[in-house]
This record gives structure tokens, sequence and C-alpha cells, in this order.
């Protein structure tokens, strides 16, 4: 009886510092007059962000008990800028927010974001990236919680080590990694599946117009950022996803009066299955210039152990590393030595220095 009040999942936004602090206790003084407004706030969902406007989805997934026709009918595209209240807080593509003001989604009208709910994760890059020119947002992603990396298995052939940097990035935003390998009709998968292996990294094959129910499976009520360089099939994979993928877009820029489609911002695209996915045009590659040894050694549990014995400070890379002799007494498996290394130098070097593979 009681204890099933006790068992009811503690909710995210229980642990919303911002909730607390504006809770007056007894006796406290009177609440600013922004407070009243905020209580009224609606939820919007960010879909893109461009030039300091906010495009934001609001009334999604709202009720659930209502009928499908009355949902839809409050569900709109609500364009806004950011509160002063809110300062140098960023906000980026995937963040859910609270809105006031006209959040009536007309044409011209701008709502306020208030307050950015806390996140589940966040998609980072740091300094050493060099693609972000061109005035290109550098779009960082929120509450993402997959990382989809679509590769070619041909044409053009399969970069490794761009893939182990996608997986450092994955891995150090805490987001499972998803590879996706398209093209199967110009190429086996055998090779690369076999290369990641030892990493148990989950994947999918796919090829234009083939079955795509693994993925939408994988996809589904999830939030999914899709990464990939230019021609692996991201955009035809997208459209095959997401069927008015094109209208949608076409949508969020006449809105944000961009105009065009023009294939440079990070955003979100509602499944039809339920879920988002995130597409990144323009972004091939991760800064990890903060990801630290440890952060990716803690992806390797089974080797932590063999460390004790390296110098202080060790990279894991040189002769003076412990974990060869600890590999050669048998203690682990040397394909999960050899995957820690080759994460481990992903990170060095410029983020495009990356050979294809040879096939
Ligand atoms: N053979 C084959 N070709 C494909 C497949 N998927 C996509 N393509 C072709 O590959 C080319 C690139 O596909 P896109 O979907 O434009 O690739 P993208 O990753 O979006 O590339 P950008 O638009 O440059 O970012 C197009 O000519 C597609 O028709 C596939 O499964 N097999
Ligand atoms: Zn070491």
């Amino acid at each position: 009886m009681g204890a099933d009040v006790g068992r009811r999942p503690l909710r995210k936004r229980e642990y919303d510092e911002d909730d607390v602090r504006i809770r007056p206790g007894k006796g406290s003084r009177p609440r600013t007059r922004i407070r009243p407004a905020h209580e009224e706030a609606v939820e919007g969902f960010v879909v893109t962000v461009d030039r300091g406007r906010y495009t934001c989805l609001v009334g999604a997934g709202e009720e659930r008990g209502r009928r499908r026709k009355d949902r839809a009918a409050g569900r709109r595209v609500v364009v806004a800028m950011k509160a002063r209240e809110l300062g140098r807080k960023g906000i980026v593509v995937g963040d859910r927010v609270a809105l006031v003001g006209d959040v009536s989604g007309r044409p011209d009208t701008l709502a306020r974001v208030v307050r950015v709910e806390p996140r589940v994760s966040m998609l980072r890059r740091s300094a050493d990236d060099t693609d972000d020119t061109d005035g290109i947002e550098r779009p960082v992603v929120a509450n993402a919680d997959q990382l989809v990396i679509v590769t070619a298995l041909a044409d053009p052939p399969p970069r490794p080590r761009m893939i182990d940097r996608m997986l450092v990035a994955a891995f150090d935003a805490d987001i499972e990694p998803l590879l996706c390998l398209t093209k199967s009709d110009l190429a086996s998968p055998e090779e690369l599946v076999a290369l990641y292996a030892p990493l148990g990294v989950p994947y999918v094959v796919i090829r234009k117009g083939g079955d795509l129910e693994e993925l939408r499976q994988r996809l589904k009520g999830r939030i999914s950022v899709l990464v990939g360089h230019s021609g692996v099939g991201k955009s035809t994979l997208v459209n095959a996803l997401v069927p008015d993928a094109n209208r949608a877009v076409s949508h969020v820029n006449a809105v944000t009066g961009r105009g065009r489609h023009t294939s440079t911002s990070a955003i979100a695209l509602e499944l039809p299955e339920g879920g988002w996915i995130i597409d990144t045009p323009g972004v091939r590659s991760f800064g990890l210039a903060h990801v630290s040894v440890e952060t990716v050694l803690a992806g390797f549990p089974d080797l932590v152990e063999g460390t004790v014995e390296c110098p202080k400070g060790c990279t894991h890379l040189g002769e003076e590393c412990a974990l060869d002799a600890w590999a050669a007494a048998g203690h682990a498996d040397p394909a999960r030595l050899a995957s820690l290394r080759r994460l481990l130098a992903s990170r060095e070097g410029a983020p495009d220095e990356d050979r294809p593979a040879a096939s």
C-alpha cells in the first residue's frame, strides 16, 4: 500500500534546482514579478538554432489521453529568443525549454526561453575542430541518447579513424553509439564489423531501398544524433526514415526566415514511430581535446586493473605501459587492448587526418 508510493520513480523535474529556488518558503519575500509568468510557461523542444533564434516544437507528446486529432491541433512551431535572465547559458538542439510570452506560433511572433531543463546528456565539440568554417554553427546537441555513426561500406570507403573518434565522442558524452553501415549493395560489412566486434558496438547494415525495420526499432522513442561525412548516404537515410523530412526542414527554415534549405545547422526531425533523429549537416568530426585518458579507459573496465603498474600519467600508448605485459600474461583480451589503444590514439592529431581503409 504505502510502499507503492515509494516505488514511484522519481521524475527528473523533481531534481531541478531552479524549481527549488523559486518555491518560496514560509515567510519569505513575495515572488518577483517574473515568477507568475514562469508558472504559465509552456514546454518546448528545441528543433534548430539559428543566429540567436530558437525554433521549438510545442505541444509534442502533450496530454497522451487526448484524441490524436486534438493532440495534433495543439502542436506548433514557436520561435523564441533567450530571456536576458538566462545570461550566457547556451541553448542547443535537443534542449527542453520553458517558453513564455507569445507562444501562439503565429508568423512574426517571438517567445522567450526562460528556463532550460536539466540535460541527460551533452554532445560536445572542443576547439580543435576544423570544420566550423563558413559561419557554420557549432552543433552541440543536448539530451541525445544515441549517436548513430553513418558509414558507407564503399563509395566512399570507410574511415575507421573517424569512426573511432565518433566512438570516443559518444563515450565522453555518455551516449550509446550505433554503427549504421550503408550501401551494403556495394560491399560486405564483414571486415568492418570484425574490427568493431571487440568493442561490442551495436550495428545495423542497410542499403538504399532496403529494409529499415531493425534500424527503426533501434531509433523508436529515442533521441538519436546522426553523424557521418559527405556522401555516405545520410540524406538518403533521413528521407527514408522521415517521409516528409524535406518539408519539415523547409518549414522550419521558413519560420526562422532562413528561407531555403541551407543544410548547415543541426535539425531535429520527429520520427513517425516516435522519437527524434537529429541530423547534423556539415559535422564531420568532433574535437576531442577535452577527453581524458581516464574517460576512454573507463569504457574498458576489464583493462583498468592492468594499469596499476603503469607509470604515473601513462598514455597507455608507449613502451612503458604495463598493459602489454598484463595482456601477455593472459589477464586481458589482446583485441580489447588494441581497441583501447586505437581509441586513445584517435584523439591525437587533426580530426580530418584520416586515410580511407584499404578496400
Ligand atoms: N549504391 C548505393 N548508393 C547509395 C546508397 N545510399 C545512398 N546512395 C547514393 O550515394 C550518394 C550520396 O547519398 P546522400 O544521401 O546524398 O549522402 P549524404 O551522406 O547525405 O551526403 P551529403 O549530402 O554530401 O552530406 C547518392 O548518389 C545516393 O543515391 C546505397 O545504399 N547504395
Ligand atoms: Zn599504461
